[in-house]
């Protein structure tokens, strides 16, 4: 079965606050989003990678400099995340298959559990990498806060992999607030997301502190 890649960096990168979009950052001497590249470059999966229009030359750039020779497809971004995600989508014509949506700042991804993903999809329809909290939690409202069982949640990371019949049609919604990963669109479809085994090391590159975690483990 054909198997999809749509690598998002569509993003701005506000909360990382630099000047270089924080894609472009180099870890150990390579541009984040090739080290995140070279993660999806087996088994003949077809990479599609959603940049920002104004960044093509720069990464045509940076693709000549590094004789980077992952081969890729560049869709064009959109206004929010759900956008670039739809517009990487949109540009597979097959609706047989399977795609592993996963964000262009979370370079440490460990190749089992991408190929796992695509098995748990192939069998299930999706496969959502996901963690147990380490930390206590309290929900917060106006009146004041409460602890909360942290058994009951997980935090959500990508690879988000599903059958792409099922995740086309889901994102033909109107886009909404509450999508704030592709999960949630499915299940807004109404189907069921099913959750994998992700991990700890997998961090999205958000804030300056997480370049140094993000090195560290690099440097294990
Ligand atoms: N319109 C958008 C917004 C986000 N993303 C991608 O979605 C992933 C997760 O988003 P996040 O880390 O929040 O990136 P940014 O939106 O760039 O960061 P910020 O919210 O700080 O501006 C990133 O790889 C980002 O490039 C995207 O493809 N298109
Ligand atoms: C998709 C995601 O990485 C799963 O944790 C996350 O929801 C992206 O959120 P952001 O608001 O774009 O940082």
């Amino acid at each position: 079965m054909q198997k999809f890649a749509v690598i998002v960096a569509g993003g701005s990168g506000k909360r990382m606050g630099a000047e270089l979009p924080k894609q472009f950052i180099a870890l150990q001497g390579l541009p984040i989003l090739m080290h995140t590249l070279k993660a999806f470059h087996f088994d003949d999966i077809k990479i599609l990678l959603v940049l920002p229009d104004h960044q093509t030359d720069h990464w045509n750039q940076l693709v000549a400099t590094h004789r980077f020779d992952v081969p890729h497809q560049l869709v064009k971004g959109g206004k929010e995340r759900f956008h670039s995600v739809q517009n990487g989508l949109n540009t597979i014509a097959e609706s047989d298959g399977l795609v592993a949506i996963h964000d262009g700042v979370r370079p440490l991804v460990d190749r089992n559990i991408i190929r796992k993903s695509y098995e748990i999809a192939y069998a299930k329809g999706s496969a959502v990498a996901s963690i147990p909290l380490k930390d206590s939690i309290r929900s917060v409202d106006h009146s004041g806060n409460q602890q909360e069982d942290r058994n009951q949640f997980r935090l959500i990371q990508t690879p988000q992999t599903f059958q792409l019949r099922l995740i086309k049609k889901a994102f033909e919604q109107p886009y909404n607030t509450s999508f704030t990963d592709d999960a949630s669109v499915l299940e807004a479809a109404g189907h069921a997301v099913h959750l994998i085994e992700g991990n700890y090391k997998n961090i999205k590159i958000t804030t300056p502190e997480d370049l140094l975690i993000a090195q560290s483990f690099l440097n294990v």
